[in-house]
């Protein structure tokens, strides 16, 4: 699909897409509950219904109703010895270890940009933990054989938080006395909402200054009824919108989430966007903006939003942590700075610091996704406050997170066409 996107004036009130990172959590804790586990305001992107799929191939049955999906479980029985994670880096890195904990030889596969993505991390831990694990040269597919016995172990967390997320869970099911230690963990605040979702489902482990994280005794996933939080990922760009081109109202994202990326509200202020916030609700309007600095080491999703509002910035912004990016649905900090380039803003890549050069206008331009869905979401935002229509190639990259991305765009009064592409 191609999408042009029109310079707009935004101005009206949305609702925020159900998070994926929370509902791929709730799915993964619901099929480790014995009993019916009820998911409201569920997720429908691409990562969200591969979450679903992994979890009825290892042993859940899922009924979807209009508002509410149902999955009843009796724990992991797997139904197959092959799932397929789609293109989702969580999914992957989550549900391996919960696979693992069944006796059963399970390949694991996904698709598109996830081939590429690194997984030797489970070639490494996994044997520690008497699972025997292959990989392709440490990449997709995988093999594993179980059942995972917990242990006390040690681990980097300097490439993912998602490595951790999946043995945090997995744990959580079967483990009694054991600490995982973890050195360097970068995204800590998914750590946090992991956390968060095993309690509401009854697990609770405690948090030592994530470095160390403790089980005691013995504890079982139960089942819950369960309602998906609006996604601050997905609202980034919605907010990023009304603030660099007119006034918006995004509701149902709680300013009290686990979530790392409602830091957004951080950087809008640094620029000197007027907001209101509510607990549920952000009200936010355009004033002049300027160039800011911020650390998005722990939340690497806001680059391409902090980068669509940086070119509507006088002056340079610089943004730390840009080494996070290399690893992600494409190479973001190259992919930024080449498809805003061909829109006339400059970014120049510092070992980890992105310098973006803005303020000096944006222009119309044909682009390209990369078929990385930020990529896609951040130059429809660029496109706004271009001097000409912006065209997206490869634009249904957005199906990964956001399927109603475009959508919402045009609620909020933005020009958007769609081409379908052959
Ligand atoms: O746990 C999660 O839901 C995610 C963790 C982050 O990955 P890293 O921990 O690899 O930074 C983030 O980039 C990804 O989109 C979702
Ligand atoms: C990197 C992302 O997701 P994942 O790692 O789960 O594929 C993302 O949503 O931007």
């Amino acid at each position: 699909m191609q999408v042009t996107v029109s310079p707009s004036v935004i101005k009206g009130t949305v609702t925020a897409n159900p998070s994926k990172s929370a509902m791929q959590r709730a799915v993964a804790a619901a099929l480790l509950s014995k009993g019916k586990t009820i998911i409201r305001n569920p997720g429908l992107s691409n990562d969200c219904l591969a979450a679903l799929e992994v979890a009825e191939n290892l042993g859940a049955m899922v009924r979807r109703e209009a508002s509410h999906y149902e999955v009843s479980s009796k724990g992991v029985e797997p139904f197959y010895d092959e799932i397929n994670c789609g293109e989702s880096g969580l999914g992957i890195r989550m549900f391996t270890p919960i696979a693992a904990l069944s006796s059963l030889g399970i390949s694991i596969n996904g698709h598109g940009s996830l081939t590429t993505r690194p997984m030797d991390f489970f070639e490494q831990v996994l044997p520690l933990l008497d699972v025997e694990c292959k990989t392709q040269q440490g990449k997709l597919p995988l093999f594993i054989k179980g059942p995972l016995q917990p242990k006390n172990i040690e681990i980097d967390g300097s490439l993912s938080s998602q490595f951790l997320t999946g043995l945090l869970m997995a744990y959580g099911a079967v483990a009694e006395n054991v600490t995982i230690t973890v050195k360097d963990l970068k995204s800590k605040p998914y750590i946090d909402l992991t956390l968060q979702i095993m309690e509401l489902f009854g697990v609770k482990v405690e948090n030592e200054n994530f470095e160390k994280f403790h089980f005691g005794a013995r504890q079982t996933y139960k089942p819950t009824d369960y309602s998906v939080e609006g996604d601050w990922s997905g609202a980034a760009f919605l907010l990023v919108a009304a603030a660099v081109a007119g006034k918006a109202e995004v509701s149902s994202i709680n300013i009290h989430s686990a979530q790392s990326d409602k830091a957004i509200l951080q950087a809008l202020e640094s620029a000197g966007a007027q907001l209101l916030s509510g607990v549920f609700t952000i009200d936010i309007t355009k004033a002049p903006l300027q160039s800011f600095t911020f650390d998005a080491t722990d939340c690497p999703d806001l680059f391409p939003p902090l980068v669509a509002l940086a070119a509507n910035c006088h002056g340079t912004t610089k943004i730390y942590g840009v080494s996070r990016l290399a690893h992600k649905e494409s190479d973001r900090g190259v992919t930024l700075q080449k498809e805003f380039g061909k829109m006339g803003i400059r970014i120049t890549l510092n070992g980890d610091e992105m310098l973006v050069h803005g303020g000096t206008g944006l222009k119309g331009a044909v682009v390209d996704s990369h078929n990385d869905h930020r990529i896609a979401m951040a130059c429809a935002v660029a496109a706004l406050t271009a001097d000409a229509p912006v065209t997206i190639e490869r634009a249904d990259a957005i199906n990964k997170s956001y399927p109603e991305f475009f959508d919402h765009l045009q609620q909020l009064g933005a020009q958007v066409s769609e081409v379908a592409v052959p």
